[in-house]
């Protein structure tokens, strides 16, 4: 990992919105994870890009590829999820909502209910553990997968939703952007809403996808994944930014993600900057802080003294995190009071 933040960073609560599971963990779990499987072969270089430097985003799906092979039996899923949780609460991270694709695996007898009841075990294991965190989960439809699956995966989600106590709360519209087209996913999609499931939805990861983003925001989506493309200073549109403002829709932005992974050129022309200024709600979010070697108090500092933002606008860009997330209405107002308490440690 890069330098770790300065301590008002760390000390920042905060909230993490878009953390997908695999991509989140860490060198210390992906080295027990490889002594796991000495078969594999596998070498640090091929899960994390580390400082300096960078890959495509087709490059940074290869690592993908390779966690899911080191991740593929309920064991190693509890680890890594109770591990990843921790780490985001070492971070100062307060709300967390984490979102995975569910998997089964013929070798190990995984199913893709398994999977998911164990992340939300993990998840239950932590707040028995007294963490000081609380998680909630975003069942994520990989568009690789066509939308039969993407169906199949809703219904998941919708009995998940029910028998979960509240953990699960959405759905996550991702993968391999240059994969498939949204119109295919449009029924599942509507679906999910009609259920009660958030849809969190990346949109515009890649230039070409200005049809696509055009019509999934007619859902619209609760918040948007990146949405790096979508104003007209890089090939969106203004009506793209007009909808978006007009819905107030959210966007979960990624700093170190979109330079590593090389779809922005530089931290100063990140879309934050164009979102920001406008007041529209932009939260910054890691993921997947273990591929991008991050956390997401890094990602504030970097966002701080890019964009020349004072601590009290950083504050208040956190603060601000707690009303687009999915958490219920109880639980926001639990988390502002939080943020109330703990601003005079912060500011010391
Ligand atoms: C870099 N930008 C990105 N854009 C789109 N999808 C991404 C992503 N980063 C991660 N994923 C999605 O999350 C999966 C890994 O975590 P889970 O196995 O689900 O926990 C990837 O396979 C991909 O589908």
């Amino acid at each position: 990992m890069e330098k770790p933040a300065d301590s008002f960073y760390r000390q920042l609560p905060k909230v993490e919105l878009h953390a997908h599971l695999n991509g989140s963990i860490s060198v210390a779990t992906m080295e027990n994870l490889i002594s796991r499987k000495p078969h594999l072969n596998v070498q640090h270089s091929m899960t994390a890009i580390h400082k300096g430097q960078h890959r495509t985003l087709g490059q940074a799906f290869q690592a993908f590829k390779v966690i899911h092979q080191l991740v593929d039996t309920e064991e190693d899923i509890l680890m890594v999820a109770k591990a990843v949780i921790g780490e985001f609460a070492a971070d100062g991270v307060k709300y967390l909502e984490l979102r995975s694709t569910p998997r089964e695996e013929t070798k190990t007898g995984l199913t893709k209910r398994m999977y998911v009841e164990t992340v939300i075990e993990g998840i239950r294991q932590c707040k028995q553990e007294g963490l000081d965190i609380e998680v909630r989960f975003l069942v994520a439809v990989d568009r690789r997968n066509g939308p039969q699956v993407a169906m199949e995966t809703v219904k998941l989600a919708e009995d998940l939703m029910v028998s979960s106590d509240g953990v699960v709360v959405g759905l996550d519209l991702s993968g391999d952007p240059k994969v498939g087209h949204g119109k295919d996913f449009v029924p599942a999609l509507q679906k999910a809403k009609n259920c009660g499931l958030k849809l969190a939805l990346h949109l515009s990861e890649i230039p070409s996808q200005k049809e696509e983003s055009e019509l999934l925001l007619t859902l619209p989506p609760d918040r948007i994944g990146h949405g790096t493309f979508l104003h007209p200073e890089v090939g969106g549109s203004q009506s793209l930014v007009d909808k978006v403002r007009e819905k107030n829709i959210p966007l979960e932005l990624c700093l170190t993600s979109n330079v590593k992974g090389l779809s922005v050129p530089s931290y100063d022309k990140h879309h934050f900057l164009y979102w920001y200024q406008l007041g529209h709600p932009c939260v910054l979010c890691t993921d997947d802080k273990g591929v991008f070697s991050t956390e997401l108090s890094q990602e504030y500092q970097l966002a701080a003294s890019t964009f020349g933002l004072s601590q009290e606008a950083v504050w208040t860009l956190s603060q601000q995190a707690i009303s687009c997330s999915f958490a219920p209405g109880p639980l926001k107002e639990a988390l502002s009071q939080r943020w109330v308490s703990l601003r005079p440690q912060v500011f010391r």
